[in-house]
């Protein structure tokens, strides 16, 4: 199926990249086997994935997100960084703060201008969740923070879900996330599939390279930022109520976690790369 929307635009946050697609007129999303095809890299536009921007009741748009693989997360913080450029950019206005509905709820974002337009956008991501349903202390409310992984007992553990599901190592090797990534991504305990950190605390923050569910090694992402900080704040390893500095491949973002967990706060650079005819599914 394709889409009601004519045109695409491509943005990234720190290399993690995206294809908007405004459907708020026509209000028809795309199926997983448009959106895996036009994140490939060599068929189509290629994407770690695409946002459709649907009609919203009570904000100015609902975001859904489609990783490359098809699958649909609940929450993108680079995603939602860049669909927020995309929404103030044509919007012809210069608003201090927009409101985007996402699968993690109704989210603040704050853009802040360059003399392009929207040049780094700070996101209210909400409250990180620390209860892991499936995992052995889930079954008894309990969080999952610093345990062994079940089935791999040399890697402990902080499971942290910003809207979407995340597995943080802190003081994993960086270089571990291409081999133990694909294998963690499908843990058993994480039926929704999760996203898992590799994370070094640094004298100025972390080090994190982020295995995605969905989408493999990404240069950045956003929500997995936010569950590094979150997980490094509850090891007491990095201070609450500070901004973080999160060192990914493709640069830094900077991550506030608040003492109660309750408001995370997330802030990055944002780019518009290029825009183009969305064309009907080959084929089809
Ligand atoms: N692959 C992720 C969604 C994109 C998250 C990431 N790109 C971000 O910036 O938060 C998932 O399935 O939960």
């Amino acid at each position: 199926m394709s889409t009601t929307a004519e045109f695409f635009f491509k943005y990234h946050g720190l290399g993690n990249d995206f294809i908007v697609l405004d459907c708020r007129q026509g209000g028809t999303d795309i199926d997983a086997k448009f959106s895996q095809w036009l994140c490939d890299r060599r068929r189509g536009v290629g994407a770690d994935g695409v946002l459709s921007l649907l009609p919203s009741d009570t904000a100015l748009a609902r975001m859904v997100v489609h990783n490359s693989d098809g699958s649909i997360a609940e929450m993108c913080g680079n995603g939602l960084r860049c669909a927020v450029k995309y929404l103030v950019d044509h919007s012809g206005e210069k608003p201090e703060r927009i409101e985007v509905e996402t699968g993690a709820g109704i989210l603040t974002c704050m853009p802040g201008y360059g003399t392009d337009g929207v040049a780094e956008v700070e996101i209210s991501m909400g409250p990180a969740r620390l209860i892991a349903p499936n995992l052995p202390s889930g079954a008894t409310g309990q969080p999952f923070l610093g345990e062994a992984v079940p089935g791999h007992s040399g890697l402990r553990g902080y499971a942290i879900n910003m809207g979407n599901p995340h597995l943080v190592l802190l003081d994993q090797p960086l270089e571990d996330a291409s081999r133990l990534g694909p294998v963690l991504e499908r843990h058993p305990d994480f039926p929704e599939r999760t996203n898992v950190e590799f994370v070094r605390v640094t004298e100025e923050g972390l080090a994190a390279v982020v295995w995605e569910r969905g989408c493999g090694l990404t240069e950045a992402c956003g929500t997995g930022a936010c569950a590094a900080a979150v997980a490094a704040v509850l090891a007491r390893r990095l201070p609450a109520d500070a901004w973080l500095r999160v060192t990914l491949p493709g640069g830094d973002l900077h991550i506030r976690v608040p003492s109660d967990l309750s408001d995370v706060r997330l802030r990055g650079p944002v780019s518009f790369v290029f825009t183009g005819v969305v064309p009907d599914l080959p084929g089809r």
